[in-house]
């Protein structure tokens, strides 16, 4: 991963203390994208403390419910989306959010914000019980309809281009908040004891080149012919499969060291698994901005017309040259 960085503050600031010295960089700049930045942290820590508990109190398993995508709801699903809820509806900067947890728009009550946020609050479902690195990922739009006013489609339906801010948190090894505001991408991380996150990477900027392919080649036999031609492609060159199953963690490994992530259709899923407005837009929003590439085969992941809350696309993330040549074989 390479540095390069004219803004360069030094590495173990603190986000809140880095956040208030880049405010310049937003337009509008009067706090209060600030302010739900540090809200989207304090939730983040107080999920981060659930989660390395995991075992210890009763949140693992099965919550008993589906979420709008049917998909069998784990009870942190269910935790960690309660908790970013209430973060963003007392920290007074978010006005509506919509959430993988939730069919419908959900209101805070802030009618007087200015933004709203598109979230999926615990990625990797299916790796929470088995100790595996799980993550959060996060858009904030500046609203469309008048502030003071109820929010409505419109402020979601805005496209990637409008997102004013994406990120994610990795809930791993380590705790890492990683967020762009169309400026570059920061990663800080996290200090238990100190309750901080703290600059760890400046400016991080991704390999044009990887040897890393992430994907389920449990499906390989689904995927369309130019995917399994790159497959073969990448054994060929012996690049190294590493597939995690949490999206969040299989980018930032790739961000660093240079790889492709893929969820291509099938016929299951034939617009793909990931949901465009809280998993594709954000992820690629940080990918553009760290020097990679995001397509759903066809166009750039960004440019894509929005439709639905919950739309699905396909995705091909990652090192530029690799998603080149992904999408020149499809
Ligand atoms: O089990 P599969 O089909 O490989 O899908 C794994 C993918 O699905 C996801 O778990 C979907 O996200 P959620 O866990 O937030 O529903 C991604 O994190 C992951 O990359
Ligand atoms: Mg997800
Ligand atoms: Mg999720």
């Amino acid at each position: 991963m390479e540095t390069s960085n004219t803004y360069a503050l030094p590495v173990g600031v603190t986000l809140d203390r880095y956040i208030m010295r880049r405010q310049s960089d937003f337009p509008f700049a009067s706090g209060e994208l600030s302010q739900l930045l540090r809200d989207i942290a304090l939730a983040g820590k107080i999920i981060n403390k659930e989660i390395n508990r995991a075992g210890l109190i009763d949140v693992t398993g099965d919550y008993g419910s589906s979420n709008v995508q049917g998909e069998s709801q784990q009870k942190l699903d269910v935790i960690a989306n309660i908790r970013f809820i209430r973060a963003l509806k007392n920290g007074g900067e978010c006005c509506a959010i919509i959430s993988e947890e939730d069919e419908e728009i959900i209101y805070t009550g802030n009618d007087q914000a200015k933004y709203v946020v598109a979230m999926d609050p615990l990625d990797g479902s299916s790796n929470i019980d088995v100790n595996v690195s799980i993550g959060t990922i996060f858009a904030i739009y500046r609203r469309v309809t008048p502030v003071g006013s109820r929010a409505t489609l419109d402020d979601f339906m805005q496209g990637g281009r409008k997102q004013v801010a994406a990120g994610y948190i990795l809930y791993g090894s380590s705790t890492m908040l990683v967020y762009t505001t169309g400026h570059g991408v920061s990663g800080f991380t996290y200090d238990h004891s100190l309750g901080e996150f703290f600059l760890s990477h400046t400016d991080m900027r991704s390999p044009v080149k990887g040897s890393i392919y992430s994907c389920n080649e449990g499906n390989y036999t689904d995927y369309p012919a130019g995917v399994q031609a790159y497959i073969e492609r990448c054994k060929e060159r012996r690049y190294s499969a590493r597939y995690i199953g949490s999206l969040v963690a299989d980018f930032h490994r790739n961000l660093l060291k240079g790889g492709i992530y893929f969820y291509p259709p099938t016929p299951k899923a034939p617009k793909g698994k990931l949901r465009l407005l809280y998993e594709c837009y954000p992820l690629a929003m940080i990918a553009e901005q760290a020097g990679c590439r995001a397509s759903d085969g066809y166009q750039d992941i960004l440019d894509i017309e929005p439709a639905g809350l919950h739309q699905r696309s396909p995705i091909y993330i990652g090192a530029k040259d690799m998603v080149d040549e992904m999408i020149n074989r499809l």
